[in-house]
């Protein structure tokens, strides 16, 4: 199967004009055409410069030339058994060096094609029509993102909020909506929607149809993406992506800018997969893939004896109590907004407005939108992100988390969750 990128496409036509040009066989005075089923197998066996088995002029006694293969060497150099070995490898090597991206593709398309547990079955031979690359994805992805923070910054500079209340969460917290989640969410769904029409898209904010933006993704991958990713083909009906278009909506009102992303997460069988965390007042994107790479990396060193614990600032609920009974009392709690920047406190980010944290506990009820991106890339980094209770969270289905969540890298992430107080019996949350 060929990639919706068409690298593969490109390959193949590369070798088909390194192949001699194609004369009809009446041409060639070789009488009518064969009928179509001989002049497919003549397309794909060419005919050696002076033909198979017979030359241009009679040759003087000479050993006789052992193969076919070794009479067609260019230009009627004669080989040595040595030499066309030589020549079979090199010409190996370059074969193998044209179809190794595209197996790498292949393969990882049947690792990751496996249908989510209860989920319908996708017949392999169907996988052709409805596949999507991930590195494609990922590009768009981070275009997204940085469009959508275009919106956030903009919106935020000029101060025309128009903030107003959504609702409220479940524990009775104001939930603001602006015009940078509108607007951003507006570019943000309208990009990947137009580059990957059949993907299902959950987005914080509600699309309206009305008001479509007609975005288009030119389908150039950018240079360290490149490097760093091989195309990797899913079925499309396996991938969710879930859309943050601003997260830290109360510091955005607040204007504490720090603390401000938008974010976009791809989930494959529910798992994430692709996470891109984009901070629009730095112009600082992460972005990673499971199996595939990344432009952020952990820090050297994590202190797991009394960590430093990032929480929320503004739906904490008992978060700091956990905190202290799981990690005593001299533990230091450092309370900040928006997931992204959260899981970004983990991480190696040389930003100066970017606080630094061993693990970040969150207790209440929260969005998928919210945390699919953060444990993308934390996966892809080796660390983990899970409830409370230490079951991976799955981005799939309902939009909510409600088991907590407990995240960390570079440590034993089990023995962390050991000792997290049974939050159900001590009404911690
Ligand atoms: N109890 C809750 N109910 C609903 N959303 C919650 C929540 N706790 C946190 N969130 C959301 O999770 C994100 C990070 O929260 P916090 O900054 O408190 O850590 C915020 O997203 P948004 O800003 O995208 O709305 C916030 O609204
Ligand atoms: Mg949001």
């Amino acid at each position: 199967m060929l990639s919706a990128s068409g690298g593969p496409r490109l390959r193949l036509t590369r070798i088909q004009t390194a192949l001699p040009p194609h004369r009809p066989a009446e041409e060639r005075g070789a009488g009518p055409a064969p009928p179509p089923h001989q002049q497919q197998r003549e397309r794909s066996a060419p005919a050696a410069p002076w033909g198979c088995g017979e030359r241009p002029v009679p040759l003087p006694a000479r050993p006789a030339v052992p193969s076919c293969p070794a009479a067609m060497a260019p230009m009627g150099i004669r080989l040595s058994p040595l030499g066309m070995a030589v020549f079979c490898l090199l010409g190996l090597g370059v074969l193998y060096h044209l179809y190794s991206g595209f197996l790498a593709g292949r393969f990882a398309f049947f690792m990751l094609s496996e249908p989510a547990a209860g989920g319908p079955e996708t017949p392999r031979g169907s996988a052709l029509a409805g596949a999507v690359d991930l590195r494609e994805l990922l590009a768009v992805s981070v275009l997204a993102a940085v469009r959508g923070g275009e919106e956030v910054k903009r919106v935020r500079e000029g101060n025309v909020l128009n903030a107003k209340a959504k609702g409220k969460t479940r524990e009775g917290a104001e939930e603001q909506l602006t015009s940078g989640d509108l607007l951003s969410n507006r570019r943000m769904f309208y990009l990947l929607k137009g580059a990957f029409p059949a993907v299902q898209i959950n987005s914080e904010e509600r699309v309206d149809t009305a008001d479509q933006e007609t975005v288009s993704w030119d389908r150039s991958i950018p240079e360290d993406i490149k490097q760093k990713i091989q195309p990797k083909e899913v079925p499309a009906e396996s991938v969710t992506v879930w859309i943050d278009p601003l997260d830290a909506t109360q510091e955005y009102t607040e204007d504490l800018r720090q603390y401000v992303t938008t974010m976009v997460c791809v989930a494959v069988n529910g798992k994430p997969v692709i996470g891109v965390i984009h901070k629009p007042f730095s112009a600082y994107t992460a972005w990673a893939m499971v199996d595939g790479g990344s432009n952020i990396k952990a820090r050297s060193s994590y202190n797991e004896k009394t960590p430093r614990i990032i929480v929320s600032r503004s739906h904490a609920g008992k978060v700091e109590q956990v905190a202290r009974q799981t990690f005593g009392n001299k533990t230091v709690i450092i309370p900040a907004g928006g997931a992204g920047y959260k899981v970004l406190a983990l991480l190696d980010v040389a930003e100066k407005n970017q606080e630094e944290a061993d693990v970040y506990i969150h207790v209440t009820y929260i969005k998928k939108w919210d945390i699919c991106a953060g444990n993308a890339v934390l996966r892809a980094l080796g660390g983990h992100m899970t409830t409370l209770t230490g079951e991976e969270i799955s981005y799939t289905g309902s939009d909510g988390n409600e088991g907590g969540l407990i995240a960390s890298i570079n440590m034993n992430h089990k023995a962390l969750i050991e000792k997290l107080p049974d939050l159900e019996k001590t009404s911690h949350k």
